[in-house]
């Protein structure tokens, strides 16, 4: 079947193995034009591999593998991407311009040098030695080379680990403008809420197989859970026991309770304690639902 052009990437029927120990086990992934995907999982669960095999840096055992409908380690598909890894290796001595200047020269119509310096913030940074800048910079650094050959698709392993709240807000924004741009993004992240800020779309691995993909909102739709915060003298062992309420935590002089069923919980809960106070009532987030789906995935493997 032909692929539409809008496809950037794609894994097909994907199996990888390391001396026994199965990595991805039957993943297909497709990825289009100028949209953001969020791969999440827990450790383990495949995302390294999947991004490798698109980096074209190793080969499936089974399925196929396309950048932008060639073998990824094609020249011409490899000049079309930046990558930002978990691990950079970048010579300490260079000074930051000098970084920027030489990753852009390996790209046909890279950004100018001042343009991918304002957007990953770094315009303060230039004349500085890579190796005396401190872990956050040095990612703001990354981000920079990723996105200096003005690529049409970057690959953000981890972004913002290390980064100060202010700095992932900042990175968040230079994401959003990439995107604006029509660049798409693979974006993997153990903040969650990183995805619910950003992505248009998520794949949710475990155990190398894709259990979930949709939208943030649909994945939330498949957990519907909403949680009740509330301060209460009620025993949560005695909570937890009720019909659908999925988990019962305290939180000092409050009930945090997980529910399916809110409307009934709540009455239950006024009924019950007519000094019930500091109501909350909120959806579940992404959080609570990827939490869902690999604890679901974690009992049936065990049930097996
Ligand atoms: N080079 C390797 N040799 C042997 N096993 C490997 C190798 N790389 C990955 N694995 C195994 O393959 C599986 C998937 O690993 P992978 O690194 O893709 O997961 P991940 O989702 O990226 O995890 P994390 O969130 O911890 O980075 C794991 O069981 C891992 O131990």
């Amino acid at each position: 079947m032909p692929i539409s052009s809008d496809v950037v990437a794609r894994l097909d029927g994907v199996e990888k193995r390391y001396n026994g120990v199965t990595a991805l086990d039957g993943v297909n992934l497709l990825l289009q034009r100028g949209e953001l995907l969020a791969v999440l999982g827990p450790n383990g669960a495949g995302k390294s591999t999947s991004i490798g095999l698109l980096l074209g840096l190793m080969r499936p055992d089974r399925g196929q593998v396309e950048l932008f409908g060639l073998d990824p380690q094609r020249i011409d598909a490899r000049r079309r991407i930046g990558v930002m890894l978990q691990t950079a290796m970048l010579p300490p001595t260079l000074r930051v311009g000098e970084l920027l200047r030489l990753v852009a020269s390996y790209y046909p119509q890279p950004r100018p040098l001042e343009e991918s310096a304002a957007l990953a913030g770094i315009g303060d940074l230039l004349n500085r030695p890579y190796g005396k800048l401190s872990g956050g910079q040095q990612r703001r650094v990354q981000f920079a080379l990723a996105l200096c050959g003005r690529p049409e698709l970057v690959f953000l392993d981890e972004p913002t680990v290390g980064m100060d709240i202010d700095a992932r807000r900042k990175l968040w924004n230079a994401m959003r403008t990439l995107v604006a741009e029509g660049c798409s993004v693979v974006l993997t992240s153990h903040y969650l809420e990183e995805a619910e800020a950003l992505a248009q779309r998520v794949i949710v691995m475990a155990k190398g197989r894709v259990l979930s993909e949709g939208s943030v909102d649909a994945l939330r739709a498949q957990v519907p859970l909403t949680r009740i915060r509330c301060a209460t003298d009620l025993d949560p062992a005695a909570v937890s026991a009720w019909p659908q309420v999925t988990s019962v935590e305290r939180e000092g002089a409050r009930l945090l309770i997980n529910t399916s069923e809110p409307e009934n919980v709540l009455r239950r809960l006024l009924d019950a304690d007519a000094g019930l106070g500091a109501l909350e009532v909120q959806r579940a987030g992404l959080a609570e639902a990827f939490t869902e789906l690999t604890r679901e995935e974690g009992e049936q493997q065990e049930a097996a």
